[in-house]
């Protein structure tokens, strides 16, 4: 390696077995996670193949795309139309396929992304993908992480490799600090509306600059779960002390001298000074309100404070997307969000449905009550993170302000056939895509951090956690 080398080119070329012809590389696997949506069916599709997972040892399954989230829900129990077939299918495969399955009843079930990371399957320096788009969450631990499709998945689990063509290196670099009412979710928000839903393609991003270092663990990954939201590969940031502390004592990740060798890995773990990367961005955070997004894409979000654009002040490339996503919303040019009625309010999925998140919420709702006109639900994003809100007084919280407290899983962020807000209702909600549909038919997403939903909740309006009753430190 050059010393002008990103994290990203080091982690890539540690894992390249071969380069050729083509621009692409035979990257090494080192983990594998899948869920029932997707991951049941690469397994499924390899035995048609009659192919053996490789090293059943490094590859875990999960149950959450299209398990239900009702409270008290059973084993078998989807909200999707045939899902329990899908349920039954996952378990028989992982089962003969000798996979780590984690199944809707185990005490660590979760979120594919949320639970990877509790159980400590991602660490600095490791290569990993799963058949989800939001895989480069994980990427918060310096992991190299991303998200596959089926077939390579397939590919993967038969030969614990892939091919891939590398990427470029773009660095996006947080200026200035954090600040109450202020989170992850804003920051990326802002980002994405000033750079545009496309501005990654192609391109690995690392996240930098003091931002970042003040960030907890879950706000780096809830940072790196939305770079495909700008049509990343992946994101990345260099692991530190708290990436270290994050992930001591928990179940995968090693102990005694194994530790101190990954440790000492683990610290060199970051791009050169010299590193040039094609594409810099700087976005100054010390600027920035609570970011709401008023459209169809994360792109059409901006300050909870300002008015909506006029269509005419819109560079004429992004006026008829503009146009069609303010029909879709029902709302008006030049408007303004805040005070806009909301009907609907969630809490959860793998970009905000973390203990940090499920805090921040709480510290809003404590002693308030949802406006009688929300219905309000939140689901945390793993049994350890309910296990957790349970235990603190978090979850009471919720409850006695009028949440649902539902069970861990997708369900509330992609419409997978069942849970859902009624058709039309416009919901603030912690997710992290907000298309035509996405949580259900003529559901009306807004995109926020999980502080402005719980104000928005109790105001029965969009409304600004700034100045909802305090709001908990950063
Ligand atoms: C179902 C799954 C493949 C999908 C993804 O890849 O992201 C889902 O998690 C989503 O967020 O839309
Ligand atoms: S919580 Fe939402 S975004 Fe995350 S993996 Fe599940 S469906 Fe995808």
């Amino acid at each position: 390696m050059t010393p002008s080398s990103t994290l990203f080119d080091k982690l890539w070329q540690e894992h390249c077995i071969q380069s050729d012809a083509s621009g692409e590389d035979l990257l090494l696997i080192d983990r594998i996670l899948l869920h029932e949506r997707t991951g049941a069916v690469a397994l499924e599709a390899l035995r048609e193949k009659g192919r053996e997972v490789k090293t059943p040892a490094h590859v875990f399954c999960t149950m959450d795309h299209i398990v239900s989230n009702r409270p008290g829900r059973t084993r078998n129990e989807a909200r999707t139309p045939g899902g329990d077939v899908f349920i039954s299918s996952t378990r028989e495969s992982a089962a003969r396929s000798g996979v780590t399955l984690i199944d809707i009843d185990d005490a660590r079930q979760g979120i594919v992304h949320v639970m990877a990371p509790e159980l400590g399957i991602v660490q600095p320096g490791v290569s990993i993908v799963c058949p989800d788009s939001h895989t480069c969450s994980l990427g918060a631990f310096g992991a190299l992480a991303w998200g596959i499709g089926s077939s390579a998945a397939e590919h993967a689990l038969a030969t614990q490799t892939l091919k891939q063509k590398k990427p470029a290196n773009m660095r996006v670099t947080l200026k200035g600090g954090l600040h109450p009412g202020v989170y992850a979710k804003d920051i990326v928000l802002a980002l994405i509306a000033q750079i545009g839903a496309g501005a990654a393609a192609n391109h690995a991003v690392e996240f930098t600059g003091g931002g970042v270092r003040q960030m907890s663990m879950e706000g780096r990954m809830t940072l790196c779960n939305m770079a495909v939201e700008f049509a990343a590969f992946t994101a990345l940031i260099a692991p530190d002390e708290k990436t270290f502390e994050y992930l001591a004592g928990r179940e995968f990740a090693p102990t005694g001298a194994q530790l101190d060798d990954a440790l000492s890995w683990w610290r060199d773990l970051a791009s050169d000074e010299e590193a040039v990367f094609d594409k810099n961005i700087t976005l100054d955070t010390d600027a920035l309100a609570p970011q709401i997004s008023w459209g169809v894409s994360p792109e059409q979000s901006g300050g909870i404070d300002q008015t909506l654009p006029f269509i005419a002040d819109l560079p004429a490339e992004k006026r008829k997307a503009a146009e069609n996503a303010l029909a879709y919303m029902e709302l008006q040019p030049g408007q303004r969000l805040l005070g806009e009625a909301v009907d609907g309010a969630f809490i959860g999925s793998c970009t905000n449905g973390r203990i940090e998140d499920l805090r921040a919420a709480a510290y809003i709702l404590k002693g308030n009550q949802v406006s009688p006109d929300v219905k309000a639900i939140c689901v945390p994003g793993s049994q350890a993170v309910k296990r957790q809100a349970e235990a603190e007084g978090v979850a009471e919280i919720f409850k006695q302000a009028g949440f649902e407290w539902g069970e861990p899983g997708c369900g509330y962020c992609f419409y997978a056939g069942g849970d859902t807000f009624a058709p039309g209702a416009r919901v603030v909600s912690s997710t992290n895509r907000n298309f035509e549909g996405r949580q259900g038919p003529g559901v009306r997403t807004h995109l926020c951090s999980p502080a402005t939903v719980a104000a928005s909740a109790i105001e029965g309006v969009i409304a600004d956690p700034r100045e909802a009753g305090g709001v908990r430190p950063v």
